[in-house]
């Protein structure tokens, strides 16, 4: 509707612009008459040549050209020329009178008479003509004030269509500027009309998805509704069936009701029961309150007397540890002797399983387990010929704290270490040595092997005391845990999680007299944050861990290791804090001089001798402090005597948990080996070396 009457005014409106550019272009004919001014003869219009007879009425008449007379002389020519150029009308001719021949006097006269005559005629001709040009003077005369009248007519009418054009131009102008404005107005009007046209297409367009999308409601809507129908129509069938069950039902509740009537008398009965029950049940949870606040109580003081028989023990313990017999045992010392009297069973290199079993029969060494109980004891047994010949029967029998048998698990043998590990949570100082003849299973024992199962004491630990930890949390304790990791061989200090060459750096131990804590210079202390982290850092000294070819052990250390882990404890919510350590100890081998076949090679009998100087001054601090224990207060304890010792001092005192674990090879071959390391485990474990203290602030 609004685009209609826009496009009709536009339409009007342009309609009458091209009339007022008709109307300007009427003056404009016009303006030739106007230019030709008062002064210029009158001309006709080229454009409308017929404008001014209409305008203004009759034009003047056409001079008639007048016909020359025949004159003979030129003068008269000319004159009549003229006054016949000036006469309308036709001069009268007179008749020309053939030439007279000349004759004589008379002739003469007469003829002068004729040119009177003629004179005469020409003369009245002449005034004739003066006559008629007079007329024609006055007649043009009037014409001229005719035409001057008529020629000031059309000034006036000039003027007026001058003034009518300027005011046509102005009109037009102003048209103009209204053409524009309303040919602007008129694209402003097309752009909003375009405009509401897109914008109604788009509304169209939603209206079309939205009218599609409610068919699509609507459909659905009827398939629900076919649906439900469906449902009604079932739910209709199945109150119909619930109807008659409902019969059928009332008629069971009425005999149920009747039952119901009978339950609640036995429930009554119960009820009265359940009261007594309760009262029973209240008393036996009081008494189980009661017997656990015992059993807490007790578990307290179970804890105080396994500390106080731990120390009266004195704090030095000694666990005892055969290993189980090896393939390569049988081979090494058997396979020569197998091969040659054939007993191989296939080209492999391997014993039948019974050759197998009387093989390690043979090599194993007679050593019992009397104790099953305790697990305590361990005897050894030997048969040798005396020098009579007689068969002589010796026999050794050693107590320890414990005595694990060769098929004893690393997780068995850490469950009884656990408590002494965990002390250093408390601000114990704890050492744990692993002690034996090369390849008894001291490495084994300590480090063991990459699974969960074999793992050894030291992950073990580890890990124990960072559950500890963890737990502790719980109670206010916060721990910060750093470890090292050294080697001592040959007397000199090396540090297995450095990145420089061993034997080359100088290691100093210091020991604070103050913290009880001991240093050593130039060592990575590595931060520990978790029992992973621990297992890299064995595999690293693994790695680094000097290990040299003996006849003992083809891997044998030849070195002392001592891994340290520093526990530094704080409680937040009591103030305490404690600091404690646990130092695990792999010692080198043992064993004598000859057996390890280092007498016939230098390097092997400097490692030999410097082992077995470290392990005398072992026993000897050992044997010092245990006098000490005894009352000779004054004692000197020789901890300078080796590296080994003066590093450990402070877990060797007084102020420590000491736990020697005693490796005994089973192979009958080490018997010696072997009696020699259980009567030095025996002097130790019968030394008492103090009453352990926490290290508490
Ligand atoms: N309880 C055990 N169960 C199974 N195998 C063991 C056990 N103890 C030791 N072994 C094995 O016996 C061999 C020697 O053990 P290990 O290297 O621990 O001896 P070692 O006393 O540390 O020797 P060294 O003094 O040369 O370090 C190893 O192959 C080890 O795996």
């Amino acid at each position: 509707m609004a685009s209609g009457s826009t496009s009709t005014t536009a339409n009007s409106l342009k309609r009458k612009a091209q009339e007022n550019i008709g109307a300007d272009l009427q003056p404009r004919k016009l303006a030739a008459i106007a230019e030709g001014g008062t002064n210029q003869p009158l001309r006709p219009s080229k454009v409308a040549p017929n404008a001014n007879v209409n305008r203004l009425g009759k034009g003047p008449p056409p001079l008639t050209k007048p016909r020359a007379p025949a004159l003979t002389s030129s003068t008269t020519t000319a004159a009549t020329r003229r006054t016949t150029r000036a006469t309308s009308a036709p001069p009268k001719t007179a008749p020309v009178r053939p030439p007279a021949r000349p004759a004589s006097r008379t002739t003469s006269a007469r003829a002068t008479a004729v040119h009177d005559d003629r004179f005469d005629v020409l003369q009245q001709q002449i005034s004739g003509i003066e006559a008629a040009r007079a007329a024609d003077a006055a007649r043009l005369d009037a014409e001229l004030a005719q035409e001057r009248a008529k020629r000031s007519d059309l000034q006036a009418s000039h003027e007026a269509l001058s003034r009518e054009l300027t005011n046509a131009k102005s009109q037009e102008l102003a048209q103009r500027k209204e053409l524009f404005i309303a040919s602007d107005e008129l694209n402003t009007l097309r752009q909003r009309h375009e405009r509401e046209i897109s914008e109604l297409q788009a509304d169209l367009r939603k209206k079309d998805r939205e009218l599609r999308e409610l068919n699509e409601d609507l459909r659905m809507y009827q398939s629900d509704l076919e649906r439900e129908r469906e449902t009604v129509k079932g739910l209709k069938a199945t109150i119909a069936q619930q109807a008659t069950a409902q019969l059928s039902l009332t008629a069971q509740i009425g005999a149920m009701q009747a039952e119901k009537a009978a339950f609640q008398t036995e429930y009554d009965r119960t009820v009265g029961t359940k009261a007594d029950l309760s009262i029973q049940l209240e008393r036996a949870q009081k008494r189980i309150a009661e017997l656990e606040c015992e059993a807490r109580e007790g578990e307290t003081v179970r804890r105080k007397l396994h500390n106080m028989v731990q120390e009266l023990k004195g704090n030095i313990r000694v666990f005892c540890r055969v290993r189980p017999i090896l393939r390569s045992d049988i081979l090494s010392d058997k396979l020569v002797s197998s091969v040659s009297s054939g007993h191989i069973s296939d080209g492999t290199g391997s014993p039948d399983p019974e050759e197998e079993a009387r093989l390690r029969d043979d090599a194993m060494a007679l050593i019992a387990f009397p104790d099953k109980l305790d697990h305590k004891e361990i005897v050894v047994r030997a048969s040798s010929e005396s020098a009579t010949g007689q068969e002589r029967k010796d026999e050794w029998q050693f107590t320890f704290d414990k005595v694990f048998e060769p098929h004893s698990s690393q997780a068995e043998v850490f469950e009884e270490i656990s408590q002494l590990a965990q002390s250093c949570t408390d601000g114990y100082n704890v050492c744990v040595f692993a002690y034996g003849q090369t390849g008894s299973g001291k490495s084994f024992t300590m480090e063991g092997g990459q699974t969960q199962t074999t793992a050894g004491m030291i992950p073990r630990a580890v890990e124990q005391v960072f559950r500890v930890a963890d737990e502790l949390k719980t109670k206010g304790w916060q721990y910060k845990m750093e470890g090292q990791f050294l080697e001592i061989y040959n007397e000199t200090i090396n540090d297995l999680l450095g990145k420089g060459e061993f034997d080359k750096k100088k290691h100093e131990i210091k020991h604070d007299p103050k913290t009880g804590r001991t240093t050593v210079t130039d060592v990575n202390v590595v931060p520990l944050s978790s029992p992973s982290q621990v297992r890299t850092l064995l595999s690293l000294a693994q790695g680094r861990r000097t290990v040299a070819a003996t006849l003992m052990n083809e891997r044998s250390s030849r070195s002392h290791s001592v891994f340290t882990l520093r526990i530094r404890g704080e409680n937040t919510l009591t103030g305490e804090s404690c600091e404690g350590s646990l130092n695990l100890v792999d010692l080198a081998g043992s064993e004598r001089l000859e057996k390890s076949g280092a007498a016939s090679d230098k390097d092997r009998l400097r490692e030999t001798q410097s082992i077995n100087k470290s392990l005398s001054a072992l026993g000897d601090v050992i044997a010092a402090l245990g006098e000490k224990g005894e009352g000779k207060s004054d004692k000197h304890i020789p901890y300078r005597n080796s590296k080994l010792t003066y590093l450990l001092q402070n877990s060797l005192s007084g102020n420590s948990k000491t736990l020697m674990v005693l490796n005994l090879s089973p192979l009958a071959t080490h018997l010696n080996e072997s009696l020699c390391s259980l009567r030095f485990a025996t002097k130790v474990n019968n030394t008492s070396i103090g009453t352990a203290k926490k290290q508490t602030k």
